[in-house]
């Protein structure tokens, strides 16, 4: 299935990849991690393994093997009575299990922080006269400097009047800044050096993960660009990639950033490596294992995606929700375009009806940022209060018939958003609804109070959660409501959308995600979101209207009881299409196929969990979310933004229903609503050319995604899938979630528990299992839709 997915979007172009590197494309975590010396059996490794595991004794035993890596030591871990091979604090282990250990592996282990650790005493001591070392000392002195002036916690000064004390202080010095995981140039520095002498002699080798090259030459192939982006210095990152256990892969990149573009946590950096290379923050997707890294590059109005590997910290339940994860590089597809094309189409269409709607998907640069300020905008916004007090029927009534796209007129209901008093008033649903309207108010009121993002942040976590359906009726139209929700939940003010986001989950869906980070997550979503929707999307914002306003004006006069029973009337038909949807996705695959086919512009940035079974709910759910990706398609990279935020919101919507805060109601009635939509948008479809489209994208987003999204989904969120992200238990929760890469020894996670039983680590199998990213990068349709090399988008790949 996978597989054939990936192919699938294979003609999707992409155009840039930034990728960090720890983390991400080798497991420097694993390695920096304090690896137990001791050779005796670690009680403590045994109780914090996972249970898979509780029944093996480890035993870490550091090993030197000169012959081989020279002074870099090789950790042998011995599972007594295991079956599952494993890494151990970066260093894969062997498993023994009873019987002797089997020959040494000819190859060197990516070690380099113990490495550094290990060999730094005897090359302070070798290199202490070159120049080289002394700037190096320097510069670390210099740290050393600001750091007591910083009055840093547990700093070590580098002092000494005799070079014996210098040297045994800058010892200490550095080994206190790894331990505490600083990223420091001057550490990076130094680290670098002495790497660079490890590769040389052999004593060390790059891991990298073995899905990497592939999807590195997939999409150099493609057409794209790929960047890497570590606080490790740009030599340390080119000695790494050159000298990888898969050889040298340097050819694969562009270019490198380190810290000289900023810290990885602060949104400037992203923007520094924007302007300089050259490109739009939405053709950029950023792959990182650390949420705060993720967070900064989606203020910065990139893409991200959280790339789940053994060892990375944890994502706690919001921050699944919020972000789209993978658990290898193959898993991130990039969709073509080609439906864009359509979508322009019919955007030229609706254009020609509607002045303000503008080009659809493709990308930023195509896509012609409608001004902030337009009146225009002001006048969707007042719609949007309207639409505010508007029921859910009415949204789902909108999206259903997927009118955004066919009705252009419609103006949006972004003015709601802005209102807080209304969004407070509102029912959930009424909230939802008000959510999808209100996004493009945050568009433009970027610059707004926080209290207007508060509410449009509710009103998003809202919809994802219990009006999703809604959202999958949504048509092709459903990109403007989609860019509109977007860009709504992009709050103005972190803050406030971040306590929106919380109040929304807890009083819409009764779940108790409100905590800080899961609103910082959303809340970053959003901004990227609204980055981008801001540069590129306006004229899907326009469109968005258009679909908006249908909904708002059926349910403009509408009162709450009106609301509510055209609701259950939606339900009661809902339900008939639930129990469709439920039974399978053939119905709605084989629309969507039809539609694809059609209207193949359309592009899904589902997330799809592939191999985990989901419910019913968090499959359309999961559905919905593709859908508002494919109908933000009109802009690239909208879609792109929305990527995450759709997933987490699905992620959301599904962690609600394991958490069986949302109830069981509610969640059946999205579902219903949602299969109902769905339906109605095949009719619709069948019945209306200019909404085939938009229902073609709505099922194609269905199909792609699929029942096993939503069942993977749920599985993770219950703990249960067997790969799922959810059970890749981080050795050290605390490694990365501060961009701290280094760490306590680390045990053995589920997910190495899973490796150990035969799957590999990034393979396209594990992949498989966890969620498939299928983000719409860009749209080259304008470019050249159908043509993915037409258009490479910029890959960033973070490695921590
Ligand atoms: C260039 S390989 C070494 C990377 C490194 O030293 C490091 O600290 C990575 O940190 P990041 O914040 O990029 O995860």
């Amino acid at each position: 299935m996978a597989g054939e997915k990936r192919s699938q979007d294979q003609d999707e172009t992409a155009r840039t990849v930034l990728i960090d590197i720890e983390g991400t494309t080798t497991s420097i975590s694993f390695v920096k991690t304090d690896i137990p010396r001791a050779a005796t059996p670690t009680t403590a490794m045994a109780m914090a393994m996972p249970m898979a595991m509780a029944m093996a004794v480890v035993r870490a035993i550091p090993t030197h093997r000169p012959d081989v890596c020279g002074k870099a030591s090789i950790y042998t871990v011995e599972f007594h009575g295991g079956l599952l091979s494993s890494r151990l604090g970066g260093v894969p282990a062997r498993v023994f299990g009873k019987s002797p250990p089997p020959p040494p592996s000819p190859s060197c282990f990516e070690t380099l922080f113990p490495y550094v650790r290990q060999n730094l005493k005897d090359y302070i001591e070798t290199k202490w006269e070159d120049e080289e070392f002394k700037q190096d000392y320097e510069k670390l002195k210099e740290q050393a400097k600001k750091d007591e002036n910083d009055k840093l916690d547990g700093f070590v000064a580098i002092i000494g009047d005799k070079p014996e004390e210098e040297k045994d202080s800058l010892l200490k010095n550095v080994l206190w800044q790894m331990d505490s995981d600083r990223k420091t140039g001057a550490l990076k520095q130094l680290q670098g050096h002495m790497w660079r002498e490890a590769y040389k002699t052999g004593a060390i080798k790059a891991h990298v993960y073995e899905d990497v090259p592939k999807a590195l030459e997939s999409w150099k192939n493609d057409g794209r660009k790929i960047y890497v982006y570590s606080s490790g210095s740009v030599e340390a990152q080119k000695l790494l990639f050159g000298h990888s256990i898969h050889g040298d892969l340097l050819k694969y990149f562009s270019g490198f950033f380190d810290t000289e573009v900023g810290a990885k946590q602060e949104s400037d950096s992203y923007k520094n490596i924007l302007s300089k290379i050259d490109d739009q923050p939405s053709n950029v997707v950023f792959l990182t294992d650390v949420v705060k890294e993720a967070a900064a590059a989606k203020e910065a109005g990139l893409s991200t995606v959280i790339v789940v590997r053994e060892g990375n910290a944890a994502l706690n339940d919001e921050e699944k929700i919020m972000y789209t994860t993978i658990k290898s590089f193959l898993d991130l597809t990039f969709q073509t375009s080609t439906k864009r094309q359509k979508l322009e189409t019919t955007n030229e269409k609706i254009d020609k009806d509607t002045t303000d709607v503008s080009e659809p998907m493709d990308t930023s640069e195509d896509v012609e940022v409608p001004d902030i300020n337009d009146p225009n905008i002001k006048k969707n916004e007042d719609v949007k209060k309207e639409t505010e007090s508007e029921g859910t029927e009415c949204l789902k009534n909108q999206m259903s018939q997927d009118t955004s796209i066919s009705s252009p007129q419609k103006e949006e209901p972004m003015a709601i958003e802005k209102d807080p008093s209304n969004s407070e008033q509102k029912t959930p649903i009424a909230e939802a609804e008000e959510s999808v309207v209100k996004p493009k108010d945050m568009n433009e009121d970027t610059n707004n109070s926080s209290g207007n993002a508060e509410e449009t942040v509710k009103d998003d976590t809202t919809l994802l959660t219990t009006k999703k359906s809604d959202q999958i009726v949504i048509p092709e139209k459903t990109e403007e409501n989609l860019d509109t929700v977007t860009t709504e939940i992009v709050p103005t003010a972190n803050k406030s959308l971040d306590v929106s986001i919380s109040e929304s989950i807890s009083k819409s869906e009764n779940t108790p995600t409100s905590s800080e980070e899961k609103i910082k997550d959303s809340t970053d979503i959003a901004k990227d979101i609204k980055v981008e929707s801001v540069d590129k999307t306006q004229v899907a914002d326009n469109d968005k209207k258009d679909d908006i306003e249908p909904q708002s004006q059926n349910c403009d006069n509408t009162t709450a009881d009106k609301l509510k029973e055209c609701l259950t009337a939606e339900k009661d038909e809902k339900e008939e299409k639930e129990s469709k949807i439920v039974s399978g996705k053939s119905e709605n695959e084989n629309v969507t196929k039809n539609e694809q086919e059609e209207i193949k512009n359309v592009e899904p940035i589902a997330v799809d969990l592939a191999e985990n079974g989901e419910t019913t709910q968090a499959a359309v759910e999961n559905i919905t979310v593709t859908e508002m990706e494919a109908t933000t398609s009109t802009t690239d990279v909208k879609k792109e933004v929305t990527t995450p935020a759709d997933v987490s919101a699905e992620k959301s919507l599904e962690t609600v229903a394991k958490t069986e805060k949302i109830d069981e109601k509610t969640s059946q009635e999205t579902e219903e609503t949602m299969v109902t939509d769905a339906e109605k948008r095949e009719n619709e479809t069948t019945k209306q050319e200019t909404k085939d489209e938009e229902t073609v994208k709505e099922e194609n987003v269905v199909d792609t995604k699929d029942k096993n999204i939503v069942d993977s989904e749920k599985q993770k969120l219950n703990g249960t899938a067997q790969n799922g992200n959810t059970d890749v238990p981080v050795l050290d929760d605390k490694l990365h979630s501060n961009g701290l890469n280094e760490g306590p020894s680390k045990e053995t996670t589920s997910e190495e528990a899973a490796a150990q039983n035969g799957e590999p680590e990034s393979s396209s199998e594990s992949s498989a299992e966890s969620i498939k990213v299928k983000k719409v990068v860009d749209s080259t349709v304008v470019e050249g839709a159908g043509e993915p090399d037409v258009v490479p988008p910029v890959v960033v790949a973070a490695t921590s």
